[in-house]
């Protein structure tokens, strides 16, 4: 089948071989070990849940495969204040180069230049990703289910957890969620779109919420973009949302997330 989604994964194995070449995994693991710690991603969220807000992960989205490019004026660091300012609880940063435009420079940027703590968005197949998601000063990574078998998918959730940080486990439908509930990561991504059509459905959320456990936390991925979507997920009890275009269209894309979030 060669949807999108395999696209993008058999590019990134190459990406990953050619990688490895110029920099070992050995190299990157004792990098990786002498970062500063990571700032905590499901805290931040937790933090905001606990004070009555929103927990909104902001986007920092250049291009797409299913949009093209989104923002022309695209400057990681002034982002990354903006979202800051407009009460952000993390960041999320594309770093996949061929597909979103994305770079791992950009994590960087955005990063240093809030203290938000920033979800590193690729395609994550191999552990040695997972070395360099740290090394880069990534505080969570994703883990994409319908991209991994269950065994590299518990590994590489639990080697970030031992480098510090936090993952969001994404899944599009009920069997993936059962996969990703073998692992013990807080964050369940529900996301909207489906990767291998682009199709978007706010209702793929509220199919699968009564099958996320209260032990964890489901983030409502893509496609959010009106008071009237906020409301239907604050509707159906929740209140963690990944929010890229809707935000990367607008000049301020912090006072966009303001106005979008507020009550
Ligand atoms: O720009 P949107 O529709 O607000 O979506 C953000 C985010 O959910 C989306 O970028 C995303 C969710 N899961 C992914 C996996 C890979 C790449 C991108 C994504």
């Amino acid at each position: 089948m060669s949807d999108i989604l395999n696209t993008i994964l058999a590019r990134k194995a190459e990406e990953i071989e050619q990688r490895s070449r110029v920099r070992s995994v050995a190299d990157l693991r004792a990098r990786a070990a002498n970062q500063p710690p990571a700032r905590g991603f499901v805290k931040a969220i937790r933090r905001k849940l606990d004070a009555g807000e929103s927990a909104v992960i902001a986007e920092v989205k250049k291009a797409s495969p299913s949009k093209g490019l989104i923002r022309k004026d695209f400057r990681p660091a002034d982002i990354a204040r903006s979202y800051e300012a407009g009460r952000a609880a993390c960041l999320s940063v594309l770093t996949d180069v061929d597909f979103f435009q994305g770079s791992n420079l950009y994590l960087g940027e955005a990063r240093n230049a809030c203290t938000l703590p920033a979800l590193r968005k690729d395609f994550t197949i191999d552990p040695y990703q997972v070395y360099e998601a740290r090394v880069i000063g990534a505080d969570a990574i994703l883990l994409i289910v319908a991209a991994l078998e269950d065994g590299p998918m518990i590994e590489m959730a639990n080697l970030a957890h031992e480098l510090g940080m936090d993952v969001l486990v994404e899944v599009h439908d009920i069997d993936e969620l059962e996969r990703a509930l073998q692992t013990d990561c807080e964050l369940i991504g529900v996301n909207n779109r489906n990767l291998r059509t682009f199709e978007v459905s706010l209702d793929t959320t509220i199919a699968l919420r009564d099958a996320v456990p209260p032990d964890r936390t489901l983030v409502t991925e893509s496609g959010i973009a009106s008071a009237a979507d906020v409301a239907r997920m604050r509707g159906a009890g929740i209140d963690t949302f990944l929010v890229g275009e809707s935000f990367m269209r607008e000049a301020d894309p912090g006072a966009a997330l303001k106005r979008l979030f507020a009550r």
